[in-house]
């Protein structure tokens, strides 16, 4: 890439989106091409069409998708794999129409078997059944590496499948219900806090910034103490507690979203879909790149970490009427670390970046 090409961000307002357009910008990319949802529907194929055909972008890095946690994934399903098989068939379908040059997809590790071996290799794809709660989802992204990987072989594109760990960082969903752990165990935390302090200021700040269903800022202090103990945020005789979903043992590894989007650049400017197996061999597969940190922690130990950092002093409740998921999903990084990148942010500090930014 050189620093005018007309690099095209799909979900560029995104966690990761957001992340990768800074990273672009800050080494010095300044030809961006950038529709929000409203704006460009990547769902609807002939809006697609319509769009590469007039903009022809140089690069497209694919970071749009239905995304949320394991309830998310578990209840909306179908929402799930349709949007997700749509929008990356519209945008890879129309990269090669139009010539892209490169393009970079953004899968996830719950491609994986839910009972896979330890840490995940890229080779592992596709060799046991997967998680039930995130199968749509999984499934997905799967037909997306191969519909990269099928487009390469067969019509000599470049295209790119990154397979990231569970990722956080600035710009993250925060909605009690269909977010990720990370970021909805700090605004409980955070909200458990504002309640042991009896600031209701803050409480109040909180929703008018992030609006939950059915309260909003203006509702009295009955109505918001109903809603927030109906996402696992609870005061009582015992004090506060916030609610932990599952049994706590789940592992998870998470890389701080500016490292993926730091990652992502250096592949874009630096590998190739031929770099990604050997002349002369015969079946070319699994051709994509783990991104991740090598680290897990407990769901349990997670949640006293982000107690300590926000400061909140009530207890913890684990509800084993919510799903576990995957029990451990740790990424072979070894793929990435030989091309030569690695994270730079440990959890701990990643955890303070991120209550800082929620809380300025
Ligand atoms: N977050 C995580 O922990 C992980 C994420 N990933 C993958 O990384 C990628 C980015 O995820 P993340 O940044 O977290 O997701 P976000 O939910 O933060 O952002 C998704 C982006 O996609 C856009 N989008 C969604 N649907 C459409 C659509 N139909 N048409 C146009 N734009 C759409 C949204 O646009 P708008 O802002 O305008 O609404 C938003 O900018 C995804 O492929 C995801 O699967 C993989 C592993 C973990
Ligand atoms: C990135 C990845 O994200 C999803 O998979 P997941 O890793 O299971 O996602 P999660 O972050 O929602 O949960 C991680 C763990 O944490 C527990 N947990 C505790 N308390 C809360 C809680 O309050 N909210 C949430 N969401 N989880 C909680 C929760 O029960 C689970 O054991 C995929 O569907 C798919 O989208 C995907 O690829």
């Amino acid at each position: 890439m050189d620093k005018n090409s007309k690099i095209y961000i799909a979900g560029h307002r995104g966690l990761v989106g957001s992340a990768i357009l800074k990273q672009l910008k800050a080494k010095g990319y300044s030809n961006f091409l950038l529709r929000t949802h409203a704006e460009l529907d990547l769902v609807d194929a002939n809006a697609v069409g319509e769009f590469f055909a007039e903009e022809k972008p140089d690069y497209v890095i694919l970071a749009a998708a239905k995304v949320g946690g394991i309830v998310a994934n578990n209840t909306y399903r179908g929402d799930f794999i349709y949007s997700n098989l749509m929008i990356q068939n519209n945008v890879v379908h129309h990269s090669y129409l139009n010539g892209v040059k490169k393009l970079l997809f953004l899968g996830s590790t719950c491609i994986y078997p839910k009972e896979c071996p330890q840490p995940m290799k890229e080779d592992y794809l596709l060799t046991d059944v997967l998680e039930y709660t995130n199968e749509p989802y999984a499934i997905a992204k799967i037909a997306g590496i191969k519909l990269c990987e099928s487009y390469n072989l067969q019509y000599g594109t470049n295209y790119i499948s990154v397979m990231p760990t569970n990722l956080y960082g600035p710009n993250d969903n925060f909605d009690l219900e269909k977010s990720h752990v990370l970021p909805a165990l700090i605004r409980k935390m955070h909200l458990g806090k504002a309640l042991e302090q009896n600031d209701w200021e803050a409480i109040r700040a909180d929703l008018k910034n992030r609006p939950i269903e059915s309260v909003d800022e203006k509702a009295n202090e009955e109505a918001i103490l109903q809603t927030l103990k109906k996402y696992g945020v609870t005061t009582g005789k015992d004090g506060v507690s916030v609610e932990i979903w599952g049994s706590g043992k789940p592992m998870r590894e998470f890389l701080w979203s500016e490292d993926m989007a730091e990652a992502c650049v250096f592949i874009m400017e630096n590998r190739n879909f031929e770099d990604t197996y050997e002349s002369g061999q015969k079946e070319i597969r699994n051709t994509h790149i783990n991104i991740g940190t090598g680290k897990d922690v407990s769901i349990k130990e997670l949640a006293e970490t982000i107690k300590r950092q926000v400061g909140f002093d009530g207890s913890l409740q684990f509800n084993a009427d919510k799903p576990d998921g995957t029990m451990k999903k740790l990424t072979d990084v070894s793929k990435l670390h030989e091309l030569g990148w690695k994270h730079n942010i440990e959890l701990e500090d990643g955890i303070s970046q991120m209550y800082q930014w929620y809380t300025s």
